[in-house]
């Protein structure tokens, strides 16, 4: 690979590894400095925090990078294959080797291997792998001629691995030998000044649905938790592309959007819908909670999701609750206010947008004219209502 200057490296890893944080520039400055060498490294950090994508910058940014970079899930793979998919095996070697084929080491051969969740690595596995670190060498299952292991490890977990060495789970000598480069990742509550770059790089990478944020609504992101870190902040753009593109999303909107991407661990704001939709510029809006307490639709939370079904009809299942879910607060909830409420709301909407012709707004709800005139005296909505100052014309 041809040899890029250490700034022009620098400048590629923060476009990769976004964010400006103190945390996340020691993390860019020490993928600078130990993508040269061929020493193991340890990743650290939340589910979500960004392990993967620091492997794959030190693997890119290493003298490796012609070679593959092989993934594997070390709790993903069921314990009595996890030998056979390291190392291969010769046909025959168990009940089922109908072929032999190669494993991970050979596939990364020149590379570099990504052993992610390593905690999870079964225990007796644990010293085999350690004993190819330290010998450099490995046979397939089942035998054959001793290959050489030309792999840098990368390992990555989410675990705290010195309290599994405690537990008896974890090997310490092999803890040792992965840690010789750490590198920890911190959960992106503790760097929230990173939050409203990341937002603004999601929000602009697919191009036909771009969306902006307004300052409230990034003063709504960066006071919220974030428990799944940035894997759900950029779920939570993805979901705000697909419903806002084009637009620029405002604090009610963006905590409306986070309500429902904890659809099944949440408590929704109590205030009603058009607080919240239309907060007080630098107003310091309280978010949902990452509490795992189950999700209370009220009358008026559950209006400004309609037009979002409308114009996500397909996306419908996953706004909805679902039975299981419990949706009925502690003591539980009244169906006909909840209705009313989303009606009413229908009405007001429609009135505005018709400037108060009843017949118009009649048109737009789909209702006879009398029926609207009907619901509006029961919803004490006067003709000339106080939703603007236009006398009734229709
Ligand atoms: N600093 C960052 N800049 C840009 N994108 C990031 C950053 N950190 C994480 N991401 C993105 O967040 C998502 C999750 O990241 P990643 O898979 O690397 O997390 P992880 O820590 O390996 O998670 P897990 O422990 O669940 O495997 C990915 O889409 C990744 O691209």
């Amino acid at each position: 690979m041809a040899k890029m200057s250490a700034a022009r490296l620098r400048d590629n890893l923060s476009k990769i590894l976004i964010g400006q944080s103190a945390a996340m520039r020691d993390v860019r400055e020490l993928i600078c400095r130990i993508s040269a060498t061929d020493s193991s490294c340890l990743i650290t950090g939340p589910s979500g925090s960004g392990k993967e994508v620091v492997a794959t910058a030190l693997h890119n940014m290493s003298g490796r990078s012609g070679h593959a970079i092989e993934t594997l899930n070390c709790g993903a793979v069921p314990h009595d294959l996890i030998e056979s998919e390291l190392f291969g095996h010769k046909k025959g070697a168990f009940t089922g080797a109908i072929e032999s084929r190669s494993g991970r080491f050979e596939r990364a051969n020149g590379g570099t291997l990504f052993l992610d969740e390593i905690g999870d690595m079964p225990f007796d596995m644990q010293v085999k792998l350690l004993r190819v670190l330290e010998t450099r060498r490995y046979e397939r299952v089942g035998g054959g001629k001793a290959e050489h292991a030309d792999v840098r490890i990368i390992a990555a977990t989410h675990t705290n691995l010195e309290d599994a060495i405690t537990s008896g789970k974890f090997r310490e000598d092999l803890y040792y030998r992965l840690n010789v480069l750490p590198i920890c990742l911190p959960a992106l509550a503790d760097r929230r000044e990173d939050i409203e770059e990341l937002v603004r790089h999601f929000a602009g990478q697919d191009n036909h649905n771009r969306f902006s944020v307004g300052a409230d609504a990034i003063a709504v992101l960066t006071s919220y938790d974030w428990p799944g870190n940035v894997r759900e902040l950029r779920n939570f753009c993805e979901r705000a592309s697909v419903l806002h593109a084009g637009r620029t999303l405002s604090g009610g909107e963006a905590q409306f959007l986070l309500s429902l991407g904890r659809a099944h661990a949440m408590t929704v704001d109590p205030r009603p819908a058009r607080e919240i939709a239309a907060p007080a510029s630098g107003a310091n809006i309280p978010v949902t909670s990452a509490r795992p307490v189950a999700a209370v639709h009220t009358a008026k939370n559950v209006v400004p999701l309609l037009p979002a079904l409308a114009a996500a009809p397909s996306e419908a299942s996953s706004f909805l609750p679902s039975p299981g879910d419990d949706i009925l607060g502690d003591s539980g909830v009244n169906l006909r206010t909840i209705l009313a409420d989303i009606e009413q709301s229908y009405i007001e909407a429609a009135l505005l947008r018709s400037d108060h012709v009843i017949a118009e707004a009649a048109r737009l709800l789909g209702l006879q004219r009398t029926t609207l005139c009907e619901k509006m005296r029961r919803y004490d909505i006067a003709r000339e209502t106080d939703i603007g100052s236009h006398a009734a014309k229709g």
